[in-house]
């Protein structure tokens, strides 16, 4: 296992260096992937922290190639010893004043709407829809089998990470979206009503895996996690406070400022006591996956295989496409 484990990183890192590419940009460093950059900050040779913005448009969905580039760039984190902490946040379209940076032409059309009078109107931001549903429907048993095995290794990551993660929840993030936050030790989210988390799976007729669900439980309880998970809750940010899936929630042009100054503080504590202080909380869970991984893989792909399953799928891929005007 842990042969594997160390040979898989070895082919991601030389595919790293294949992808990255590695820029200065006014004393900060950064490196980026398609769909992945990376942005750190502070002196060479002091603390450091990393803000990993994702860029996958239209909606930052959880694809193959979004899943293995994150890994890449995670890893390649968790190797430089300068690095103490890391904020994930979304580097899709914004409103106001903040950039775009991903968006294409093409792209800023299809994240707007049009209002009454056909002017452009940009929709809300999203931190990340979740898992690709393009990897799940009309594939083939070998394909699902890759997929969830990619999705397994994002979360052991994120989960068993020993950097101290934070979320900058900055726009919609149902499902696998919910999944990125609720790894992290820390959320905070934008306070805009348009923004939702949760895990949402049974509305699509799809079941979280029990490794999720026990993340979840270790975030907001079993009693709330049992309720969320069967009505598929999407909360928006004050109920997601109150829950207990966010930490925080602040004025949306405050969300990166924040987490900075939390990150601050969680990084005063000294790395070693905080790291063996996470593994003894998390290890119990993430070893429940880890013992039964390849059992895990089967049970997707032959559950999303399932004629009723695609069923649904489409059903909901079709609600997504015609719920526009
Ligand atoms: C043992 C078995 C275990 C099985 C476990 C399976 C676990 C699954 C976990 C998951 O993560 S499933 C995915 C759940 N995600 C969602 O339900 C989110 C769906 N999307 C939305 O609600 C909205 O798209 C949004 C994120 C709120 C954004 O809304 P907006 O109005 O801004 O954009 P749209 O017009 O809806 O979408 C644009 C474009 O993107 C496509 N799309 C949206 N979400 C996904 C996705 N998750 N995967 C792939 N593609 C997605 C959407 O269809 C549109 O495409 P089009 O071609 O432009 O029509």
């Amino acid at each position: 296992m842990a042969m594997a484990l160390r040979a898989a990183s070895r082919v991601l890192l030389r595919a790293g260096s294949r992808l990255g590419r590695r820029e200065a940009v006014d004393g900060a460093r950064r490196f980026a992937n398609k769909r992945v950059l990376v942005e750190t900050e502070g002196a060479a040779g002091a603390t450091r922290i990393a803000v990993m913005k994702f860029r996958n448009p239209p909606v930052n969905s959880l694809s193959l190639d979004f899943l293995t580039e994150f890994v890449i760039s995670l890893e390649k984190l968790e190797n430089d010893k300068s690095i103490r902490g890391v904020i994930l946040t979304s580097d899709s379209l914004k409103r106001g004043n903040q950039t775009k940076v991903a968006a294409t032409e093409k792209t800023e059309e299809k994240r707007a709407t049009r209002d009454h009078g056909g002017r452009l109107q940009e929709r809300p931001g999203i931190f990340s829809a979740g898992l690709d549903l393009l990897e799940m429907y009309g594939r083939n048993p070998a394909h699902y089998a890759e997929y969830w095995k990619a999705v397994q290794e994002l979360w052991l990551r994120l989960y068993l990470s020993s950097l101290t993660l934070m979320s900058a929840i900055n726009g919609a993030s149902p499902a696998g979206g919910c999944l990125l936050a609720i790894t992290c030790d820390y959320r905070i989210m934008a306070d805009n009503p348009k923004y939702t988390i949760g895990l949402n799976e049974s509305l699509l007729g799809i079941v979280a895996p029990f490794w999720l669900k026990d993340n979840y439980v270790n975030t907001i309880g079993h009693r709330a996690a049992e309720r969320a998970l069967q009505l598929g809750t999407l909360f928006p940010p004050a109920e997601a406070l109150k829950v207990g899936v966010v930490d925080e929630v602040v004025p949306e042009d405050q969300v990166h400022s924040k987490t900075l100054s939390v990150m601050a503080k969680w990084l005063a504590i000294p790395d070693h006591s905080r790291q063996l202080t996470k593994t003894m909380m998390r290890k119990a869970t993430a070893d429940n996956l880890i013992k039964q991984r390849e059992a895990d893989i089967q049970n997707f792909a032959s559950f999303i295989s399932r004629d009723s399953i695609q069923k649904s799928l489409h059903m909901y891929l079709e609600k997504l496409k015609h719920k526009k005007g």
